[in-house]
């Protein structure tokens, strides 16, 4: 069970005007639930964006629809069925309790906004939530990728949503972007923290690994910036951490298919890392905000079982930011810079919300 919410949820619709202001937070997708049929529907989706797979049309849909479909949906549902929790996915669990907080967080620091929270592939939709934004009014709408480092097989992906849905739209909102946010202080500061607090309890590790998503390498040489977006946040969270050069690794996991992707590759690295005599390794993914079947099954599971059998002693995964009180601030921050111009302040005593906003962080504790 997560934890009670820190904050009053309810949009702070005073005044009785209806919000003219929408944010919606967009995250990649989950199945609905954990069964062979439901994931299929999933990743027919997911794996037949254009985005994603960026191999021809002609070539890949039959190679989709004939094998990857037919043999990875079983496979992929059993991996499901051991992250599952009473209140669904865990992708979508705190994707909705993070748009939660964060509506609670902009209602204390007075921006009289509609936060609501979509699933590129799978429910709810980017559209359904889009119709609901302008239903309730929303004539501005500020869309929030979940992703810290922008990639085109994510990111874009979630901007081509946006562009189809208004495709069909007469009179469309003003729209704004969040793309990225790989470098924000609130962010890699939230990061930091989370990693703090797991070495003050459990001590420090003689390595950690930060593992992100990988992409086919390919899409680098093409231009896109992700590589380059996962080392920055890299650099700037050692540092942070004061980190020595050598007591840390950036890997990518993930891999699919037989192409080459971003090197070097997470599980090998844990591996080597066993094989050279690295008793216990920590392993957090910056990439990630919301744990999900990438972290909890591929990293917290398989990286520890690689990482155990190679002959490491201990291994640590470092949950994601989730609902965690400084990750909240940050989103909140965030998205407030992105809707400057745009007339969301409640009128009211600015001494009043920094106080009941440091309140209500203090009992978000970090979690
Ligand atoms: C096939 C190509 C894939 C690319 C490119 C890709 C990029 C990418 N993905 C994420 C974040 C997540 N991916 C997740 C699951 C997942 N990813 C792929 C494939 C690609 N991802 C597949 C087939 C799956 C499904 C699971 C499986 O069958 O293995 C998830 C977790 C979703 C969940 O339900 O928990 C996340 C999150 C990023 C950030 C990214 C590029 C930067
Ligand atoms: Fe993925
Ligand atoms: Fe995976």
């Amino acid at each position: 069970m997560p934890p009670a919410l820190p904050y009053q949820t309810e949009p702070p619709f005073t005044h009785g005007q209806a919000p003219a202001t929408g944010v919606l937070l967009c995250n990649l997708g989950t199945p609905d639930e954990p069964t062979p049929d439901a994931v299929r529907r999933y990743l027919r989706e997911f794996l037949g964006d254009p985005r994603v797979v960026e191999i021809p049309r002609a070539v890949w849909l039959p190679l989709l629809h004939g094998v990857i479909l037919p043999l990875r949906s079983a496979k992929s549902a059993a991996k499901y069925a051991t992250i599952w929790t009473p209140e669904g996915s865990p992708l979508k669990v705190w994707t909705e309790r993070q748009a939660k907080l964060l509506q609670g967080w902009l209602g204390e620091a007075g921006h009289r906004v509609l936060v609501r929270y979509a699933m590129r592939y799978g429910t709810p939709s980017i559209a359904s939530q889009l119709d609901a934004l302008k239903a309730a009014g929303a004539t501005r709408i500020l869309v929030l990728s979940a992703y810290p480092q922008y990639s085109g097989t994510t990111t874009a992906s979630v901007v081509d949503e946006v562009a189809s849905w208004s495709r069909r739209i007469r009179h469309v909102p003003e729209l704004r972007f969040v793309n990225r946010y790989h470098d924000d202080r609130g962010y890699i500061e939230a990061l930091a923290r989370r990693i703090e607090t797991h070495w003050r309890q459990h001590g420090r590790p003689d390595h950690l690994v930060l593992s992100f998503h990988g992409v086919p390498e390919r899409t680098l040489k093409l231009g896109d910036p992700y590589h380059c977006e996962c080392q920055a946040t890299g650099r700037l969270l050692a540092a942070r951490l004061g980190l020595a050069p050598g007591s840390w690794t950036l890997s990518f996991q993930s891999r699919f298919g037989k192409a080459k992707w971003l090197e070097p590759y997470t599980q090998p690295t844990l591996v080597a890392l066993a094989r050279r005599g690295v008793a216990r390794v920590d392993v957090a993914c910056p990439g990630f905000t919301s744990d999900c079947l990438e972290t909890l099954e591929e990293i917290a599971q398989e990286g520890r079982d690689a990482f155990l059998a190679a002959g490491g002693k201990a291994f640590h995964f470092i949950p994601c930011l989730n609902a965690d009180a400084a990750w909240i601030r940050a989103l909140g921050e965030i998205t407030a810079r992105h809707l400057a111009g745009w007339p969301t302040q409640l009128p009211a005593d600015p001494q009043a919300l920094a106080a009941a906003r440091d309140r209500a962080l203090a009992t978000g504790a970090a979690r």
